[in-house]
């Protein structure tokens, strides 16, 4: 990459630790619509390291699919990076050429999407369509090329690849087609795949199969992943560290164990609960409020309308007024919540969560 991505703007910033891949600083994303502006994504930071997978959750709308965007510069034209960094390796993503974006993208940063059948062109072979990842990204001699895309397809679990390379997309099932997305994907030999629900329109059985080829690869390459889904038993089973975006930012972060064992923000917590789906006493499943729109929602908590915790105990001065920061409540884990005890407010602990 490196000599590619060397001359990148400003070079470098500060040194992060040697296994981050990818730092992401503060990043805040901006929608601009007719004589409006609308903040989709504030203060966001966000670590991946070699080797472990990262998930990112949050109910539809929290911002999911934007941050994976952004990271990549991959947004919609209206949408706009207003602030914050993103390093890759230490290389100032925001700074880059679009030579060197071209080159970060699929070289070094791969993405893979839900519905693979409707990101493969219907009208190109399948084989074809993984040899123009891998010529873009490797430029390997032409007398290697479909030995390469069948065993890119053989890695990928793809059974008799040298048959499916002539496959059209409508020939294959929606599994079949991630796996050809997955092989298209690792073509380039990325260190990071971001892969933004790339189960949700596969059924159950298809799902398991796709997260295991997706462990596997992380293990085999040594692969950083950024994983967006609203499943959380997809994160307990597939995820090292977890981060819950509510209202475009992180809400709480952790080890995934941890989060989902005790989670301390009332919105993770109220995520759990659902995501149980086991009834009440009166056998009625648990919900939150309906979300209302608070996005530049101003002072105060933004999950303050919906806030269980708050309805309990009573809404708190503290929670009306300021936007709680990100804190340290335990070893590795941060929670955005003025009841969460920790060393930056352990005194504001009136509806403790924990
Ligand atoms: N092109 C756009 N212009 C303006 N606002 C946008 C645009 N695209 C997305 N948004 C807004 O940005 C916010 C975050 O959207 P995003 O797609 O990242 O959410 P998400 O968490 O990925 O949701 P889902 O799980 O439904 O995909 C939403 O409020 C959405 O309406």
């Amino acid at each position: 990459m490196d000599q590619c991505l060397s001359h990148a703007v400003g070079a470098t910033a500060a040194e992060p630790p040697r296994d981050v891949l990818l730092d992401v600083r503060n990043l805040c994303v901006q929608a601009q619509g007719k004589g409006t502006s609308k903040t989709i994504i504030e203060d966001l930071s966000l670590q991946l390291r070699s080797g472990e997978i990262v998930a990112l959750v949050g109910e539809s709308g929290s911002g999911k699919s934007m941050t994976a965007l952004s990271l990549m510069r991959l947004m919609p034209q209206e949408v706009g990076i207003t602030g914050g960094q993103i390093l890759f390796r230490g290389h100032d993503v925001l700074g880059m050429s679009q030579a060197e974006l071209n080159h970060l993208r699929g070289g070094h940063i791969a993405m893979i999407f839900q519905q693979p059948q409707a990101m493969l062109d219907p009208t190109s072979r399948v084989g074809v369509q993984v040899a123009e990842a891998l010529w873009k990204h490797q430029r390997p001699d032409r007398a290697s090329v479909k030995e390469r895309v069948i065993k890119l397809l053989a890695d990928v679990g793809i059974p008799a690849p040298a048959t499916r390379i002539d496959c059209y997309a409508h020939e294959l099932s929606g599994g079949m087609a991630q796996r050809v997305m997955m092989a298209a994907a690792m073509s380039g030999e990325p260190q990071i795949l971001i892969a933004d629900e790339p189960t949700t329109a596969l059924d159950v059985t298809v799902q398991v199969q796709i997260l295991k080829l997706l462990d596997e690869q992380r293990r085999k390459r040594n692969l950083a992943v950024l994983l967006i889904t609203h499943d959380l038993s997809i994160v307990s089973a597939i995820a090292d560290r977890v981060a819950v975006m509510y209202a475009g930012r992180i809400v709480e972060e952790g080890p995934a164990r941890d989060i989902l064992k005790q989670p301390r923000h009332p919105y993770t917590r109220a995520l759990v609960q659902c995501s149980l789906l086991k009834p009440d006493a009166d056998g009625r499943l648990y919900s939150l409020p309906a979300a209302q729109s608070v996005f530049d929602a101003g002072q105060g908590c933004r999950f303050l309308p919906r806030c269980p915790t708050a309805a309990t105990n009573g809404i708190q001065a503290h929670c009306r007024e300021q936007e709680p920061e990100l804190s340290s409540y335990h070893s590795g884990c941060t929670a955005r919540c003025w009841a969460v005890p920790c060393k930056d407010h352990p005194a504001m602990a009136s509806g403790d969560c924990a």
